[in-house]
């Protein structure tokens, strides 16, 4: 089963440490809600599984894959697929973003023609073909992302803020495509500070709060702190009927 592990990890920018944790596993059939608060560090966790920013201290693995071609520094990179919620897109149209991986793929390259044929479908991505990725909507780009990455089926997938710029359309194309990759077995880590229609599809959640980072192998047992409202009663009500 293919897994990216981190021990004994720290995240610090200048003297500020972001998050410590003593081990993390991420891995196939497992859908997770990131949970925390703006700033908490949810989008660095995610950069440091997918190898593309180096911790502080610690370590990051990944189990399960084939080993990386040798000229290769990095063997994370490439391992768990991330998405940004403002998506890199290839300069070219849909079609080409949707297909530019195949040339070097080894998977079957009909099989690769027969999921985008489908990808294009579910994500309701037909009109847009010949279209400038660099032309699309925010969502319209969310959705060709994830759209990418449901062709690919990658073994784990990493979703940053995914249904931000989303109307509700769009997110629910998005749900289909992530819960048929949920049900082919591919482990989601869903970063989103809300519940949204995607997080309804986790079964494990990792909270982000004081520096540490909790898990738990139930969505309902991490809540975030309570939001404590202080009033102070001498300043003046505004709004008031
Ligand atoms: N390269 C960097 N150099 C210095 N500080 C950074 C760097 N990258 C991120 N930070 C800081 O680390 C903190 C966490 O950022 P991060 O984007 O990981 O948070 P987040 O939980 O994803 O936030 P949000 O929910 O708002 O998207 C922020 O205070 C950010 O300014």
């Amino acid at each position: 089963m293919a897994k990216i592990i981190a021990h004994d990890l720290e995240m610090r920018f200048g003297d500020k440490t972001l998050f410590t944790t003593q081990e993390l596993i991420f891995q196939e059939q497992q859908v997770i809600h990131l949970q925390g608060d703006n700033g908490c560090g949810k989008t660095t966790l995610m950069k440091l599984l997918a190898g593309l920013i180096k911790p502080s201290q610690g370590q990051v693995q990944a189990i399960g894959y084939s080993l990386a071609p040798w000229w290769r520094s990095n063997n994370i990179v490439g391992k768990a697929i991330y998405l940004h919620q403002h998506p890199y897109l290839f300069e070219g149209s849909v079609l080409y973003n949707l297909t530019y991986s195949f040339a070097f793929s080894d998977r079957d390259q009909h099989q690769l023609a027969a999921r985008t044929e489908q990808a294009i479908e579910m994500a309701e991505l037909g009109h847009l073909l010949p279209q400038l990725a660099s032309s699309l909507s925010g969502g319209e780009r969310q959705r060709l992302a994830i759209a990418r990455a449901w062709i690919i089926q990658p073994k784990l997938l990493m979703l940053d803020e995914p249904t931000s710029n989303m109307d509700k359309h769009s997110q629910r194309l998005v749900l289909q495509m992530v819960t048929d990759l949920k049900q082919q077995g591919t482990g989601i880590l869903i970063s989103s500070h809300q519940s949204c229609l995607l997080t309804q599809l986790c079964d494990h959640a990792w909270l982000i709060n004081n520096h540490k980072i909790s898990t738990t192998d139930t969505i309902q047992q991490v809540t975030t702190p309570t939001l404590a409202v202080h009033i102070n009663p001498n300043m003046p009500a505004t709004n008031a009927q």
